[in-house]
């Protein structure tokens, strides 16, 4: 699939002499919905912020639909709508002339039928009246997404589209972000809930201390890391693996009261059965047992805390 985004060898030196961004090399995939991970602090808005052309990059090259970002920049930020983190919208405005005003911007013709259509499939129509100030929280933010979209954009930035919303609109809104998908646009949106990643997105992305760790299809990264787990709960406590038991990718846990065995969901033999009747050769007793799917959120921590070690490692290294 072509991509529709490229970013190439990109540093961010903030004035403070702050490097937010490390040599980013990036594509996004035309039509993909793509799931920008990373702790506070990570890159996440300086990376969106610089692609839309509201922060200046210190060096590297960026294009959408073929437009560099600085040469081209109408072409380029014409093609891009962004829903940015925090609500900035004039509240005395109504619903209707915010979102028009937001096309003109753009130097795009009047289009009735199109600003009707999305703000009925944002369920703004019945507002579309009411001034700004006077809509709930939920409501001022799918105004914001209204806007984003209201020049018609093949991209869609979404920075933490749900931060602090409520389950329902949490819902709604990615119903809105597939359906979206469905017409054609590419979405690249950030969050902290790995749920949200894991529910919506075609790839992910980590990005941690200003590095882009990992970039890999959703399913491919949960069937790669998402080793399963059987626990099995003894009867008696071990207070270390048996040797003959040693060659096991075996842990444990609970004092010596768990025993957790890891096996790849993708092999051809777990090795469940040979572990079994090892267990009962040795007489290890157990009276319960259960298997489980490590999370995204589990492989999340385990990536990004991996980064910082082995970042910790090389300046510990430099400075010797
Ligand atoms: N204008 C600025 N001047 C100096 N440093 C900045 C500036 N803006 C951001 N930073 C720093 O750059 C780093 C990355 O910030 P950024 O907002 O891109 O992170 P983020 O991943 O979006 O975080 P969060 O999830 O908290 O929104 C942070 O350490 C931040 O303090």
């Amino acid at each position: 699939m072509s991509a529709i985004i490229k970013v190439a060898n990109l540093n961010k030196v903030y004035d403070s002499g702050f490097q937010a961004l490390k040599n980013v090399n990036l594509e996004i995939r035309r039509g993909e919905i793509f799931a920008l991970l990373g702790p506070n602090g990570a890159g996440k808005t300086t990376l969106i912020s610089i692609i839309c052309g509201i922060v200046n990059p210190s060096s590297g090259n960026i294009s959408a639909d073929g437009n560099d970002i600085s040469r081209d920049y109408r072409a380029a930020r014409s093609k891009i709508g962004l829903v940015p983190q925090e609500l900035c919208t004039d509240g005395f405005e109504s619903v209707m002339a915010t979102v028009k005003f937001s096309r003109g911007l753009f130097g795009k013709p009047p289009n009735a039928a199109y600003i009707e259509q999305i703000l009925r499939q944002l369920s703004l129509w019945d507002k579309k009246d009411s001034r700004i100030m006077a809509l709930s929280g939920g409501m001022k933010r799918r105004v914001m997404i209204a806007k984003a979209l209201s020049h018609e954009p093949d991209i869609l930035f979404l920075d933490e589209p749900t931060a602090g919303v409520d389950v329902e609109l949490r819902r709604d809104m990615w119903d809105m972000v597939r359906g979206l998908r469905e017409r054609g646009v590419t979405i690249i949106l950030t969050t902290h809930y790995i749920e949200e990643a894991e529910e919506m997105a075609d790839r992910i992305g980590v990005i941690s201390k200003g590095e882009i760790i990992l970039v890999e299809d959703k399913s491919a990264l949960m069937d790669k890391l998402g080793q399963k787990q059987l626990r099995l709960q003894l009867q008696q406590p071990l207070t270390e693996i048996p040797l003959e038991l040693k060659a096991y990718p075996l842990s444990l846990g609970k004092e010596g009261m768990e025993l957790i065995y890891h096996f790849d969901t993708l092999a051809e033999h777990t090795g469940i059965a040979d572990l079994f009747r090892r267990l009962d050769e040795h007489g290890i007793d157990y009276k319960d047992l259960q298997s489980r799917q490590r999370s995204l959120e589990e492989i999340f921590v385990s990536l990004v805390s991996a980064a910082r070690e082995s970042s910790a490692a090389q300046n510990a290294e430099a400075a010797q």
